[in-house]
């Protein structure tokens, strides 16, 4: 069963913008990434998919229930992106206030509080007004709230944004423990980077229309560069003669003149580049370093968004 589907979920506010016709399916125990850029259209979607917005048209299912069926939501966690709590609770209350909004009883909701308080980091201050929390605490407590019911599926909207480089590897640390528990985590963010760490399935809208979805890193392997550092034996004319035909020879730069170069190859694909080692070793070339290069997340988004696709690059 996927943990999302979609079949041309359409939602437009006064007949424009929104998102149209977005048919999506996220595999289960992933960490999906939802890119596009502002006004894409993907706070529209996940507020369906949360039940907060009615679809125009269209059908989709969460964790295998209709979204208009409140048990959808039973086992679903939601951070949303300019969240605002009770800030005159503490803490410790408002994520109380919440495990009473999701059915837990008190004493269910003692120890589950204790240990979301452990999980984000805020055991220390769970006394400490909401109000008085830093921007970087306000998000950690939204997403305790979030984490509360252990979900099932965890919508994160921009879940980063506010935090330093530690509470950012906290979180992304969080994530990927929550999907080797199994769980599905489902993030809206601009931070490119920080996405290519932790996911592999990502969907892409643009102007409402969904452009891609998939592993991502399939589309990297399609295509290789390697950048080799090598001992070019004070002839870098020879080189090229080392170097089957199927790789091209992209650059070669020297780092010391007649001595050491920095090669960059293109291979056919991943695989073919123990084959490329295999033949500069065995014209007796030595090789000090070897680095792959792939496309970055970055560079896949800009190609879909500037309309050039991937095919087209
Ligand atoms: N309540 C609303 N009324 C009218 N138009 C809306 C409303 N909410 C969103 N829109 C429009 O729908 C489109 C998609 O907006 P949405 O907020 O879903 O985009 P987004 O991808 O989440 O953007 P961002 O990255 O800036 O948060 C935009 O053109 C926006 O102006």
């Amino acid at each position: 069963m996927l943990a999302i589907e979609t079949h041309n979920l359409t939602k437009t506010y006064q007949g424009q913008g929104g998102c149209q016709g977005i048919s999506l399916a996220v595999p289960r125990a992933t960490v999906f990434g939802l890119l596009g850029p502002n006004g894409a259209g993907k706070s529209t979607l996940v507020k369906m998919l949360v039940g907060l917005l009615q679809p125009t048209s269209g059908e989709a299912k969460v964790l295998g229930k209709p979204i208009q069926d409140a048990a959808s939501r039973q086992k679903v966690g939601f951070l949303p992106e300019n969240f605002r709590y009770h800030d005159w609770l503490s803490g410790e209350d408002l994520l109380r206030f919440h495990a009473s909004l999701f059915g837990l009883s008190a004493s269910e909701s003692a120890g589950r509080i204790a240990e979301v308080l452990n999980m984000v980091g805020l055991s220390e201050h769970r006394h400490k007004r909401v109000g008085n929390y830093s921007k970087g605490m306000q998000q950690r407590i939204g997403l305790g709230c979030a984490l509360l019911p252990d979900p099932e599926l965890i919508f994160l909207d921009e879940p980063t944004s506010a935090l330093d480089p530690i509470g950012r590897k906290v979180v992304r640390d969080l994530i990927v423990s929550l999907q080797e528990q199994g769980k599905t985590v489902f993030i809206n963010s601009h931070l490119l980077s920080e996405l290519e760490n932790i996911c592999n399935h990502i969907a892409i809208i643009k102007q409402g229309n969904l452009l891609f979805q998939g592993n991502w890193r399939e589309l990297t392997n399609r295509q290789v560069q390697v950048k080799i550092i090598l001992d070019v034996l004070g002839n870098e004319n020879r080189l090229a003669d080392a170097v089957p035909t199927e790789y091209q020879v992209i650059s070669q730069t020297p780092i010391i003149k007649n001595t050491r170069y920095e090669l960059l190859i293109s291979c056919p694909s991943e695989e073919d580049i123990p084959g490329l080692i295999h033949s500069l070793t065995a014209a007796n070339y030595p090789i000090f370093e070897v680095t792959p290069v792939t496309d970055s997340l970055e560079k896949i988004f800009l190609d879909y968004v500037s309309n050039r696709g991937w095919e087209g690059r």
